[in-house]
């Protein structure tokens, strides 16, 4: 089980960050548990990869505080942080061999040469990459390269690793089993690890929570069940999962009904004593294998989802429409 006491807890205090035509963090508080994995998640240009310099010491605060293991980090300049540091392209010195590679950040910390090699092999390891380590950068494939920047960014293990889009340019293929390797040396190394996606599933499958990111703005922070369940805004419930967005008869609320929580009758008079009904339209049946999934038109035009484990075999032919309904207690309402 993953140690977090090897990792630092991080404190952001009403963050923000101004540039002279936009505001890209506007007063952003947050904190990062000790051992964490915290996922920042969110559309392009939401604020992630600014909270991350922020954190780093690469762009300087506007307004708020950043605290890193109880310790103000005003006035602490970038290398003295002490964080790993993996960039979805993080150039790795080509005429460098992989241990070389590895070694360097040991080299400029003055650690012994016997020390730094046995220190290296050990990232490596951890990394999955035994066995590579004469090899030099360009014999290697962009998976490989990455568990190279990521045994570079351990090696002198540091309480933090901050990691930006670094399966971002992998396919997806690679790009999950490293997700896999990801948490396997996260809960070996036991560090305080904060990510940045823009893949909400990427998210889901590696964090232990999760903060989502708009406009400069953190919606929600929560586990990947938390923001499933309970969302805690309208952006959330869309940008995480699937989900049919109902606006309430007063136009100030809204219900989010997850796919599975939908339910589809041929007629009123199905739909169970005290639940919802609307009319809706069933645009398309999709085959998943593991069941159904019905693509559905609501009467203002809104698109929503529902999954079944059956083909509904009265929806066949002419007949396109259904009622939905859904249990009230497993769908929250929020705020419009
Ligand atoms: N150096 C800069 N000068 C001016 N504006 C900037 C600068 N850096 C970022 N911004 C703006 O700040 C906002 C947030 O950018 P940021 O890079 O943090 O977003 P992001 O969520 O990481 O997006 P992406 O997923 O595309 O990397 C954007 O509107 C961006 O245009």
């Amino acid at each position: 089980m993953a140690d977090s006491t090897r990792g630092a807890g991080i404190r952001l205090d009403g963050v923000s960050k101004h540039y002279p035509k936009s505001i890209a963090l506007d007063n952003v508080s947050l904190d990062v548990k000790a051992g964490e994995f915290m996922t920042f998640l969110g559309p392009s240009g939401s604020g992630k990869t600014t909270t991350l310099n922020l954190i780093a010491g690469f762009t300087e605060l506007t307004t708020g505080s950043v605290t890193i293991d109880g310790k103000l980090m005003d006035n602490v300049p970038v290398h003295k942080r002490e964080l790993g540091i993996v960039f979805q392209h993080y150039a790795l010195f080509p005429h460098l061999t992989v241990l070389d590679n590895v070694t360097f950040p040991l080299g400029r910390r003055r650690v012994p040469k016997a020390k730094a090699k046995e220190l290296a092999l050990a990232a490596l390891a951890t990394a999955g990459l035994k066995g590579y380590e004469d090899r030099f950068p360009k014999e290697l494939s962009g998976g490989q390269q990455q568990r190279v920047a990521l045994a570079r960014a351990l090696v002198f293990e540091p309480r933090v690793l901050l990691l930006d889009e670094p399966l971002g340019a992998l396919d997806k293929k690679l790009r999950e089993q490293l997700q896999l390797e990801l948490r396997r040396v996260h809960q070996e190394v036991g560090r305080t690890f904060v990510f940045v996606t823009h893949d909400q599933e990427e998210a889901l499958t590696l964090s232990d929570r999760i903060a989502v990111f708009n406009e400069g703005r953190i919606e929600q922070v929560g586990t990947a069940q938390d923001l499933y369940e309970r969302p805690a805004s309208r952006f959330v419930a869309e940008f995480i999962g699937e989900s049919t967005v109902i606006e309430n008869a007063d136009n100030s609320t809204v219900t989010v009904v997850r796919p599975e929580r939908g339910e589809l009758y041929a007629d009123e008079n199905q739909v169970p004593a005290g639940q919802p009904a609307i009319r809706v339209h069933v645009r398309q049946a999709i085959y998943l294998g593991s069941g159904w999934k019905f693509e559905i038109v609501l009467p203002g035009g809104e698109v929503g989802v529902v999954r079944s484990n059956s083909q509904l075999n009265w929806l066949s032919g002419d007949n396109s429409t259904a009622v939905l309904s859904w249990n009230p207690a497993l769908a929250p309402s929020l705020a419009a």
